[in-house]
């Protein structure tokens, strides 16, 4: 039997991977990758079948990169998978706090820990991943570096906890997105997510939005992200609720897709709890 690959950003212990095992369990093959584009480079070479990138953090917000990429290449949303986000502070074992000069981390682990960082003077280098900054500790072997990062990165790595779970918000959770190269739909199906642009006239985004208030459609979310090429001109990223077999559904897509300069349907999926 083949068994399925999937791909994920950063090494053991990372969020994404937590993310991975709970949406698809342990009977699939996780993949290692370095960056975020690299899981969607994996997908569109069939290196992988499907790819889980984090998107939306419930402290810090969007990770902007990843709206980024779900336009750039040709993948679709097919779940969802949301993971409570617990970071603590570590180094190498016989570390103390006060040998800290230096803390390797994501971007993200700094945000979202940031009150807890403001008491210290530390040096902040930002890294690939929670996981990877925490291997990169171990390997260094000295004391004066530390990571954020997961409390099963730290038993992976070797590594103690010199501070427990630093992040600013107790409830903090990041949402990930399941990604595969085709649009599928079934009717377990719940949430669509879509990008667009419109052009740069008086009304155009709100002759885009009327079709969800027309047909009572359930508007989740709204994103914007320049396009780019030209200033100050944006992508809308919006989910809703709704299933793309519904005929008040197709028929909303389709008149906010004649409205758009650019317009693509990233998926139709089950909402997470
Ligand atoms: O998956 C990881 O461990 C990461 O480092 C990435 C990431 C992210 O980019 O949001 C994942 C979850 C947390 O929000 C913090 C970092």
């Amino acid at each position: 039997m083949t068994v399925l690959k999937v791909g994920f950003q950063g090494v053991k212990g990372a969020y994404s991977e937590e993310a991975l095992i709970q949406f698809f369990g342990d009977t699939v093959e996780p993949v290692t990758h370095k960056t975020f584009e690299d899981v969607c480079k994996a997908l569109e070479d069939d290196t992988i079948t499907y790819g889980v990138l984090p998107i939306e953090n419930s402290s810090t917000g969007a990770i902007t990169d990843v709206y980024d990429l779900l336009n750039k290449y040709d993948c679709y949303i097919v779940g969802e998978s949301r993971v409570k986000v617990n970071h603590h502070l570590m180094g190498i074992p016989g570390s103390t706090i006060e040998d800290i000069k230096d803390v390797y981390s994501h971007p993200q682990g700094f945000e979202q820990s940031k009150d807890y960082l403001s008491g210290y003077n530390w040096k902040l280098i930002p890294y690939y991943n929670t996981a990877k900054s925490a291997e990169y500790v171990m390997n260094q072997n000295k004391k004066q570096i530390a990571a954020i990062a997961s409390k099963k990165a730290a038993q992976i790595y070797g590594l103690h906890i010199l501070a427990n779970q630093i992040n600013s918000n107790h409830q903090n959770t990041t949402r990930f997105v399941i990604l595969g190269k085709n649009l599928t739909s079934d009717n377990t199906c719940n949430k669509i997510s879509v990008v667009l642009s419109t052009p740069h006239k008086a009304g155009a985004l709100y002759h885009v939005l009327k079709h969800f208030a027309e047909n009572d459609i359930n508007m989740l979310k709204i994103e914007s992200r320049p396009v780019g090429h030209t200033p100050w001109e944006y992508y809308f990223y919006i989910d809703f609720e709704g299933n793309m077999n519904d005929t008040i559904i197709k028929d909303a897509l389709a008149h906010m897709s004649k409205d758009c300069h650019h317009f693509k349907l990233l998926g139709n999926y089950k909402k997470s709890n």
